[in-house]
């Protein structure tokens, strides 16, 4: 159920599951239908609800959900938008159905009732919320009265998360089928309360003649392709991490990369340091390997141990020329690469050499953007309104060939071949500083285990929050390493 569909996707698996066979009336039953229960499995019976149906299917909706809890034995009113001629098709047929009084849509009508059903609005939204539509979601916010959205809040964009104009705050969102992005993506995520999707008759069959290419970040996208030590096994098997180290003043970021890389299981992990920043490194690291290189060249030769299969490089080291020659050498190796901090930023002068360096490489390059880093590279993406998050993460990673991880409290990763996740476990505690470092040097040891570039950066972003919620309040980054284990111990024992 990690799929993700877009309303237009919806749309589709509406439409090909109406040809195989199945009335739409159908459809809308069951949805309405699972509105209905949503609601009776939290509200006692006769307590009163208020639907707000909007003048298309997703009010259609509305409709049966009313004609069912009324039956069930709840008071309920009905408010329409629009008058009933608007109503269409499947919508019409629903409206039928309903025998209580369609009252005409007024903010005042607003108001005594404990539940409201939002079924104004769905996937059809076109356009911001205005006039008196806007009124009714503002009163219904108001109002006190416990929401239930029929698919999505109203005024959210099932593609983008987007509020268009005003929207709907919901406790509890019911949607068919599979979850959108914009149950996912703020500030939509955080206007739909509890997500339930609720299967209404669509097959399977239909999933996969779709193809989505957007998921929920969940182990089901990964864990194939990550796998436990072997009983046999040997720490060679696992991999050999580099982590670069910054100067003697700012070495820090390298070890909280560095031990994430070995609590995710990369065999060995070394760090790399410029000559000053030995010595303190070493004191600070036991599991840990440190060894020094000195400027592009040094690190070239070190990186000539083709043992070394993966390296993460920004973290602590500075946005100047000297960071561009250490990544370019970096690049240029047969080896996964994790580019985070000043290794991007190094190169906002002039981000198509960065890409070019990319665009010739054969194993896993991943980019670890926050949104100001992501601005510096892809500043027309960063800039243009009409972009969702989703589509800026997907049009970079295939700009610039490599896989993009775009954080934030809805981190989305993109792959250069348009597969996408979004993230949805991260807790606000993960906001702190070094909780970044940690993140890159979990890709960094699990690409050094082999994973791909795609499916190891979802997994290290789920395993980073799932540490992160395992922490709590307090967090700070050197917290995360160690809180690994147990979600490690946890991913293990639910997939045995
Ligand atoms: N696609 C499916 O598989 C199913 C869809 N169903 C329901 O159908 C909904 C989609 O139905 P529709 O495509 O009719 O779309 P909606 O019911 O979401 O809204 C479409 C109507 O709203 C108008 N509209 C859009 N934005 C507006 C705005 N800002 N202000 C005023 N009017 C606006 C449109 O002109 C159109 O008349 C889903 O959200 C879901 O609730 C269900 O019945 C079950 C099956
Ligand atoms: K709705």
């Amino acid at each position: 159920m990690h799929e993700l569909l877009t309303p237009e996707e919806m749309g589709r698996a509406d439409r090909l599951t109406i040809e195989s066979g199945i009335p739409g009336f159908a459809l809308m039953e069951a949805a309405g239908y699972a509105v209905a229960d949503a609601v009776a499995n939290r509200i006692p019976l006769g307590r009163r609800v208020l639907v707000l149906a909007g003048p298309g299917n997703n009010g259609g909706d509305g409709f049966v959900a009313a004609r069912v809890l009324a039956d069930r034995g709840y008071r309920v009113r009905l408010m329409l938008l629009g008058t009933r001629e608007v109503l269409k098709g499947d919508a019409a047929i629903a409206a039928g159905g309903w025998r209580g009084a369609v009252e005409p849509a007024s903010p005042d009508g607003v108001r005594d009732a404990d539940v409201i059903v939002d079924a104004l609005f769905g996937a059809g939204l076109d356009r911001p919320l205005g006039g008196i539509a806007a009124s009714l979601v503002d009163a219904a916010n108001a109002s006190g009265a416990l929401i239930v959205a029929v698919d999505l809040p109203s005024g959210i964009s099932g593609k983008t998360g987007a509020i268009l104009g005003t929207a709907i705050a919901a406790a509890i969102t019911i949607t068919f089928f599979r979850r959108k992005p914009g149950h996912l993506l703020y500030p939509g995520r955080a206007h739909c309360g509890r997500v339930r999707a609720v299967e209404i008759g669509i097959s399977d069959d239909v999933l996969a003649a779709i193809g989505p290419s957007a998921f929920a970040n969940a182990p089901a996208l990964w864990r194939a392709h990550w796998s436990a030590p072997r009983a046999d096994g040997h720490k060679y098997d696992r991999g050999h991490a580099v982590v670069v180290s910054g100067p003697a003043h700012a070495t820090g970021a390298a070890r909280l990369a560095a031990g994430a890389a070995l609590r995710v299981g990369a065999g060995l992990v070394t760090v790399a340091a410029p000559p000053d920043a030995v010595a303190i490194n070493a004191a600070h690291l036991t599991a840990v390997m440190v060894r020094g290189f000195e400027g592009a060249a040094g690190l070239d030769s070190f990186l000539a141990d083709r043992r070394f299969n993966s390296v993460v490089i920004g973290p602590g080291l500075g946005a100047d020329a000297d960071t561009r020659a250490l990544v370019a050498t970096v690049l240029a190796g047969e080896r996964g690469v994790v580019l985070d901090a000043d290794a991007l930023t190094a190169h906002r002068d002039d981000p198509a050499a960065l890409f070019a360096r990319i665009a010739g490489r054969l194993r896993a390059t991943v980019m670890t953007p926050h949104a100001g880093e992501f601005a510096r590279l892809f500043p027309d993406l960063a800039a243009d309104p009409a972009l969702p998050k989703t589509d800026r993460a997907r049009m970079a990673a295939a700009r610039s060939g490599a896989v993009i991880v775009l954080k934030g409290a809805d981190t989305v990763v993109a792959a250069p071949d348009g597969r996408l996740a979004i993230n949805e476990n991260a807790p606000p505690w993960l906001a702190t500083a070094g909780s970044g470092d940690v993140l890159s040097g979990l890709i960094g040891g699990l690409v050094a285990q082999g994973m791909p570039a795609f499916e190891a950066a979802a997994m290290a972003v789920w395993v980073h929050g799932a540490a992160g919620d395992a922490v709590g309040p307090g967090l700070i980054a050197e917290d995360l390493a160690p809180a690994v284990r147990g979600v490690i111990a946890k991913l293990v024992a639910d997939t045995a």
